[in-house]
């Protein structure tokens, strides 16, 4: 509802005034800052004149220390308010443009009137630093604005709640400082501007959505009462949005005690860091740590090892079924992702407490320093009732003492004297400044020359020792490989342990071996490989997070997510994710993290969204038939054109169809149009048959940004990510109950447009849509 112009005037009016505040504070800051850096440059410049070095004697040393000392703390404090001052200005250039976009007018109980409460990025106080013009959108008292339309209203402090009336609830679009659009609103943050955001085209980077946050949002962002918060949204319904508005909360509220390196963001792969990696500068805060589970274990894996990726793991079971050992990998994936496999590497581990730890044997120039056999008895000898961590401590120690004694022996060899007589010049004057450092000269030259030959062996031994070192300090002689792969060449352990496992067990242990005999780590292996290894090695476990947020959550088996768990066990833990969007093999059939089981203990909270606001109502209404309970699935209010289904005799016409799609799509201003496939082999096919037609371009694994345009994907990269229109390229490939999420993931990532094609019958999932829910249209 637009207000009466006096009304817009007064606001307008405003506007004009806290701008006319925030240039000034920018001249003023600015003012400042040059005269700090002046400051700075001066120190530096100086640095050495106002200190007089002086060590002849202890006295003076301490006086020169205290004076550098001094000095260099006022360097550092200048600096510091150098940096807060930079800080301050960039808020303030940010909010130079639109100072604010929300207004409540709120009348604490017992006070006579009601206080107008403006909402912005950052809080601005007026010139004489005593009232707030602008609150911060965090502040506790802000919180009103997304929890409560006009009313009774009230809000959390540190002691306690304080109530009263909400009067007034207002929005505004401000662009360069000009009111372009004022609404009073009810219930909800006004869908008019909601409306507006919503519209917009698509962007290749995620936006802040802090101006239209909705309630059930606001819950997650502000989310305090668990350790563990787990949401459920459906697709479009803003769970990646919503996280990261709380990190940007959780620096605002946690800002004594945490900063952006206390947060870390797993996502499910590299492009996705590069979509959201806009959201929290435009809020005005550093972004998260971000990584995503396959970049972790990897930079934990030793280098021999190949670690197939999920995209791998995924494209070998839609495009393999039907060859050798299908099955069998299948069933291992579903049996290695539940927390029965974590159990039986529990009791294994145990086992090898007396018997089981294969290592590396330490060889120097080809032969054998210390043997497998060696390290096994040593290690078998030592007191089992310390924990098996302990013990590989032990033998560690035990190793370094080993090896100095060999590198003693090692001194007296021919090799060592021949090296040293090669050794440069450089090396060879540094030993000798070293030599005469440790005052180890005498007068008598006989001496000298055998001390010095002393000195350069030992310099010899220990330069080619060092790598030696490192691989026992690392604890590199545990052969994890080779310790994970007795596992599965013990099959009776799995029986001992009476756990349940499997009846193609067999199947699973040779398909396995074969793999870690080739080091291939198949993405199934990966987290119970780096478990085992963890325990072996005692690791202690990660204290510098103190949040971590996992999107994408459904993909994460229990087993990779308890294994997480355990690496942060001090840090709160946001899971995002969505039961109709778990696409990988392990969990068909299964439930995911976000079942309500996984809810019930007492630390962690669930929170469900349902509205979804991504597509339009046509997208929405067609997307939510194609699964189950999906008529709980509401659709936001905004209009669009209904999906279409057009079906084709072959691949040049599907070809074709697509082609003039795409044309179509741009002739209405979509600039930002996705060809979605099923797998990266049709993905590549699709490339090869499009690119001469059509400008596109093909996002694969190792695309880390992506750009405006029409581009060729596999669905399970476009996990999270929307687009302005999408066609999905063949419904007719998607032919099993097991691939329907696939499908509902691919559709779902459309925000204006939906065209689904086909070469033929158009697939299980289109065949059973509602057939008012879509146009079927002619080849044309
Ligand atoms: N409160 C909001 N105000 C404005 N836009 C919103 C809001 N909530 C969500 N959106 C928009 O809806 C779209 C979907 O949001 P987002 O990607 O966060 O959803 P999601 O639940 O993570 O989706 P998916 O699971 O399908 O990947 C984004 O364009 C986002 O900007």
């Amino acid at each position: 509802m637009a207000e009466n112009p006096l009304e817009w005037q007064n606001e307008q009016n405003r506007v004009e005034e806290v701008l006319r505040i925030i240039k000034n504070k920018i001249k003023k800051y600015e003012k400042q800052a040059g005269g700090i850096k002046g400051d700075i440059v001066e120190l530096r410049k100086n640095f050495w004149d106002d200190v007089t070095v002086n060590v002849d004697n202890a006295k003076e040393r301490v006086e020169t220390e205290a004076a550098l000392r001094q000095q260099s703390e006022l360097l550092s404090e200048r600096e510091r308010s150098h940096g807060q001052l930079d800080e301050q200005l960039k808020k303030l250039t940010r909010m130079k443009d639109s100072p604010y976009f929300g207004r409540f007018d709120f009348q604490e109980e017992g006070e006579k009137e009601a206080e107008k409460i403006y909402i912005g990025i950052a809080s601005l106080m007026d010139e004489n630093e005593e009232d707030f013009l602008v609150y911060d959108w965090r502040a506790p008292i802000s919180s009103m604005y997304y929890d409560y339309s006009p009313g009774p209203a009230q809000y959390e402090v540190m002691d306690g709640t304080i109530s009263g009336e909400m009067e007034v609830k207002r929005q505004f679009i401000i662009r360069n400082g000009t009111i372009k659009g004022m609404f009073d609103t009810g219930i909800t943050i006004g869908d008019e501007l909601l409306q507006e955001v919503l519209s917009n085209a698509a962007s290749t980077k995620m936006n802040s959505i802090v101006a239209t946050i909705q309630k059930e949002q606001n819950q997650i962002i502000r989310h305090e009462k668990s350790k563990t918060l787990i949401v459920q949204g459906v697709a479009g319904s803003g769970k990646t949005s919503a996280a990261l508005q709380r990190v940007a909360y959780l620096l605002y509220r946690y800002r004594q005690i945490m900063s952006a390196d206390n947060i870390l963001l797993f996502s499910p792969n590299p492009l996705f860091n590069s979509y959201v990696a806009t959201v929290l500068p435009q809020l005005g805060e550093e972004n998260m740590m971000q990584t995503t589970l396959q970049q972790y274990i990897e930079s934990q894996l030793e280098q021999r090892m190949e670690l197939e990726g999920p995209a791998e793991q995924m494209e070998y079971i839609l495009t393999e079924r039907g060859q050798q050992g299908y099955e069998a990998r299948r069933s291992g994936i579903k049996f290695k992702a539940g927390l029965e496999y974590k159990a039986l590497l529990d009791h294994y581990f145990d086992s090898l407490s007396n018997s089981g730890i294969v290592f590396n044997e330490l060889t120097f120039r080809g032969e054998t320093l210390i043997s497998t056999e060696e390290m096994e008895d040593y290690f078998y000898s030592l007191d089992d009732s310390y924990p098996i961590s302990n013990r590989i401590d032990q033998l560690k120690d035990w190793l370094l003492e080993m090896l100095n004694k060999a590198a003693k022996q090692e001194r007296k060899k021919d090799w060592v004297a021949m090296e040293s007589e090669l050794l440069d010049k450089e090396d060879y004057l540094n030993a000798y400044k070293k030599l005469q450092e440790k005052q180890s000269f005498n007068e008598d030259t006989f001496d000298d020359f055998e001390r010095e030959e002393k000195f350069l062996a030992r310099l010899i031994v220990n330069r080619h020792f060092k790598p030696l070192r490192r691989f026992v300090k690392t604890l590199r002689f545990l052969d994890v490989k080779e310790t994970y792969a007795n596992l599965f060449k013990n099959r009776h352990v799995a029986e001992e342990a009476n756990k349940l496992f499997p009846e193609d067990w067999g199947s699973i242990c040779d398909q396995s071996l074969k793999a870690l005999d080739q080091n291939i780590l198949y993405w199934e292996d990966a987290i119970p490989y780096l478990y085992l290894k963890d325990q072996l090695s005692g690791r202690t476990p990660n204290l510098n997070i103190r949040h971590v947020l996992i999107d994408e959550a459904q993909d994460y088996s229990p087993f990779q997510f308890e294994y997480l768990k355990n690496l942060f066990p001090y840090s709160g833990v946001t899971l995002l994710g969505d039961f109709n969007q778990a696409i990988y093999a392990h969990t068909f059939g299964t439930k995911t993290l976000l079942a309500k089981e996984s809810s019930e203990e007492e630390s962690v909270e669930k929170i469900s969204l349902k509205r979804s606001y991504r597509s339009t109502r046509e997208i929405v209404e067609f997307t939510k038939g194609l699964i189950e309970n999906g008529e709980e699935i509401e659709a936001f209010n905004r209009e669009g054109t209904k999906p279409v289904l057009i079906e084709t005799n072959d691949r040049a016409s599907l070809n074709t169809a697509i082609v003039s799609r795409i044309k179509d799509f741009q002739s209405k201003g979509y600039e930002s149009v996705a060809v979605i496939c099923k797998t990266m082999k049709e993905t590549k096919a699709a490339f090869q048959d499009l690119h001469n037609e059509i400008p596109i371009k093909m996002i694969t694994e190792e695309t880390y940004t992506f750009e405006k345009g029409v581009t060729v994907i596999p669905a399970y990269l476009a996990k999270g990510i929307e687009f302005d229109a999408v066609v999905l390229y063949d419904a007719s490939q998607y032919s099993r109950e097991s691939e329907r999420k696939l499908f509902y993931t691919a559709c779902t990532r459309a925000m204006h447009e939906l065209a689904i094609l086909s070469i033929g019958d158009p697939g299980l999932f289109m065949n059973e849509a509602q057939s008012d829910t879509y146009i079927a249209l002619e080849e044309n």
